[in-house]
């Protein structure tokens, strides 16, 4: 058991960590510490859900100078919520050192940040495109930037991201240190990476399989055309406390929320066409538990912490394993417990088994739940509603209308009209969805005569979706 207080870390920092709750370190925490302390640069990987941030943002604090008036640690995030959320972690670990963190992103007035930046906070966090657009005004000072971390560092070197990226970077003082995290890290990514870095550690925490083993993994064979029915008795069965459903398109998660709402579930989407406010007031929501269910495209993929979410439904499969492993990796974060359950076209095996061989490991086979078994989870909610009424709630206000139910009928009569009422049944109501075409064919074992074409239209779709990926 590894402590921070065994590192030589700063008192303030300690004081801070304390009063986040952080005493022990994470694996990725334990062996980055010493090399990330000592001004090295490094190449991270580790599993979703596991302390990345604190193992990057810890030396961050560290190697600012709270008299400094000039930026020092930056930041680089690929969603603008991932940096919200950044800042906000930085901002704990920096409390008691006083050590100021700015968030700049796309879709929040650029005046405002103007002026925030004129304060010069020892730390930023930004998304590419706005970091950019502040430099060609001029209004970033990145002169004494002595550490840059990219945050999901395979995504940010990958075609949407790379551009910006490089233009960055090129602008950052040389003798910098640079710290590249994800809890993925293709190997030509991680090859493009040695040339943004000085001779750099390359720590991967060892094990088995690139996702968390506290995440239930779970594949279901479904046509496309039955997939929400199917989703819907999966909700119904599960009856998760928070859920996010990932559909592959902006009008998918449109059409998928508007058609979860229809059928009485507390749904909403967030994809990259939404207003920011928008987005950030969804995610809020969902937060606080006002939305159950989340449906989003794979700009909620990456990176994102929040508690209590118990279930990740890929309703479409995702194009690549990487992103698998981010998506599902919304759940079972800090050794919680959760479930994924990928939705899979007949057509579209051969992407489920490339997931696996990425990940090293196997999902289980599940089929969609019966009628009678949606009912049985909705009821299990109610008894628990009910169990929870019991032993939280001073009831003797309702005592004597109990007592006249049950002496003029039968008492598993009455409990029985008294859970019906307190049931959500499964609802039917015809929804419309626009068919989207499942993925291509992939080359497996069974399928080895794919064409060399189709293999292209494959790669290039993919090239195509990358490109636009960066625009979210
Ligand atoms: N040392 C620690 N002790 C207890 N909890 C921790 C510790 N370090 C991090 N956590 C908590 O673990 C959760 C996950 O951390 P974090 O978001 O940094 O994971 P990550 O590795 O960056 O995941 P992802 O790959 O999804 O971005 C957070 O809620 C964080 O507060
Ligand atoms: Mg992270």
């Amino acid at each position: 058991m590894v402590k921070f207080q065994d590192f030589q870390l700063s008192p303030s920092i300690l004081k801070s960590l304390k009063r986040i709750g952080f005493e022990e370190t994470t694996p990725i925490q334990e062996q980055s510490l010493p090399f990330s302390l000592a001004g090295r640069d490094i190449i991270g990987q580790a599993q979703t859900g596991t302390g990345k941030t604190a193992a990057f943002g810890i030396p961050m604090v560290e190697r600012t100078d709270a008299r400094v008036k000039a930026p020092q640690g930056l930041v680089i995030a690929p969603t603008r919520e991932l940096a919200i959320q950044v800042s906000e972690e930085l901002h704990k670990i920096g409390y008691d050192k006083k050590v100021q963190v700015l968030a700049v992103y796309g879709g929040q007035d650029i005046q405002r940040q103007i002026r925030a930046l004129k304060k010069q906070p020892a730390i930023i966090v930004g998304t590419p495109g706005r970091l950019l657009d502040h430099m060609n005004r001029k209004t970033v000072d990145l002169s004494r930037i002595r550490i840059v971390v990219l945050d999901e560092a395979d995504e940010m070197l990958n075609m949407g991201f790379i551009e910006d990226i490089e233009a960055i970077l090129e602008k950052l003082p040389a003798e910098r240190q640079t710290l590249l995290f994800s809890a993925t890290m293709p190997e030509r990514i991680r090859q493009t990476a040695l040339r943004f870095m000085k001779n750099p550690e390359f720590i991967k925490i060892r094990s088995k399989e690139m996702t968390v083993p506290q995440i239930d993994q779970y594949f279901v064979k479904v046509e496309e055309k039955d997939k929400f029915d199917a989703l819907t008795r999966f909700l119904d069965y599960h009856s998760p406390d928070l859920a996010i459903v990932f559909g592959r398109t902006k009008r998918r998660v449109d059409e998928l929320s508007e058609a979860l709402s229809i059928r009485g579930y507390t749904a909403e989407g967030i994809h990259g066409d939404l207003s920011q406010a928008k987005r950030l007031s969804v995610l809020r929501k969902f937060k606080e538990g006002n939305i159950d269910v989340l449906v989003a495209t794979d700009v909620a993929a990456r990176g994102l912490d929040i508690s209590g979410v118990t279930h990740v439904y890929n309703f479409d499969i995702p194009q690549d394993p990487e992103s698998y492993v981010h998506r599902i990796g919304r759940t079972g974060r800090a050794g919680n417990s959760g479930m994924a359950v990928t939705f899979v076209a007949p057509r579209e095996m051969g992407y489920l088994r490339e997931v696996e061989k990425t990940t090293g490991r196997r999902m289980r086979r599940i089929d969609v739940p019966s009628l009678k078994e949606a009912i049985e989870g909705q009821q299990r909610l109610a008894m628990e509603k009910i169990h929870a009424a019991i032993s939280e709630n001073d009831l003797s206000l309702y005592r004597e209308a109990a007592e006249e139910l049950l002496s003029e009928s039968d008492p598993v009569a009455v409990v029985s009209a008294a859970l019906k009422l307190l049931t959500k049944e499964p609802d039917r109501t015809p929804v419309k969805l626009s068919f989207e075409r499942p993925l291509p064919a992939k080359r497996t074992a069974k399928n080895r005569k794919t064409s060399v074409k189709q293999k292209e239209a494959v790669n290039g779709q993919k090239y195509f979706r990358r490109k636009t990926a960066g625009k979210r």
